[in-house]
């Protein structure tokens, strides 16, 4: 089984400063869903790691956050794509939690769900928590340009071996080529 770790806000959707706080706030980002279409396809199974600290700041409740996660399934339902599970860390980051990126906590979780390990999965955000929760346990860290992404990149110090993209589209685009040992027409 090939698993891939995705970010949500700024990889899947559009981020917003403002927190996403209602379905209505989830826009995925152009080819977004698509790209995990492909990466089913190709037989990887897709799970989220996302931190949504809004629960804890009471921006919004977890029924909300339920409907925005069905949306975004529902949404990938319909160009063909399976988002398996999602793992969220709902804590403020004064609450010392063990699943709020960039702690590994979710990674270990998903890790002892699927019954695997994860060195050398690839896992995909565009802030510096979500490469480093992955780097941590293994991961092969991908940054994309979307959401925080070029801040991320500007702001620098990734982990070693972080992959750079413009967004998950062109991540799932090289991540396809190496694996089916194909590359692009010269
Ligand atoms: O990118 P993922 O992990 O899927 O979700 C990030 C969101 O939970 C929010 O995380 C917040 O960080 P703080 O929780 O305030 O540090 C801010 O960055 C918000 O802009 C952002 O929408
Ligand atoms: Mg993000
Ligand atoms: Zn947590």
């Amino acid at each position: 089984m090939k698993l891939i770790i995705l970010d949500r806000d700024g990889v899947i959707n559009h981020d917003s400063d403002e927190f996403i706080k209602s379905p209505d706030e989830w826009i995925p980002i152009p080819g977004s869903l698509q790209a995990i279409a492909r990466l089913n396809q190709a037989g990887y199974q897709v799970v989220v790691a996302t931190n949504q600290s809004g629960i804890a700041r009471k921006y919004f409740d977890m029924a909300t956050l339920n409907a925005i996660h069905q949306k975004m399934h529902i949404a990938a339902q319909q160009v063909g794509a399976e988002i398996d599970t999602v793992f969220f860390c709902p804590h403020a980051a004064d609450e010392s939690c063990d699943c709020r990126k960039p702690k590994p906590g979710m990674l270990h979780e998903i890790a002892r769900r699927y019954d695997i390990s994860l060195k050398g999965v690839p896992t995909v955000g565009d802030s510096l928590r979500d490469l480093q929760a992955g780097f941590v346990v293994g991961c092969i860290p991908h940054l994309v340009l979307t959401g925080k992404g070029k801040k991320t990149q500007a702001t620098g110090g990734l982990p070693p071996g972080t992959l750079i993209h413009a967004d998950l589209a062109g991540m799932v685009d090289k991540l396809l080529q190496h694996s089916s040992g194909t590359t692009a027409a010269a």
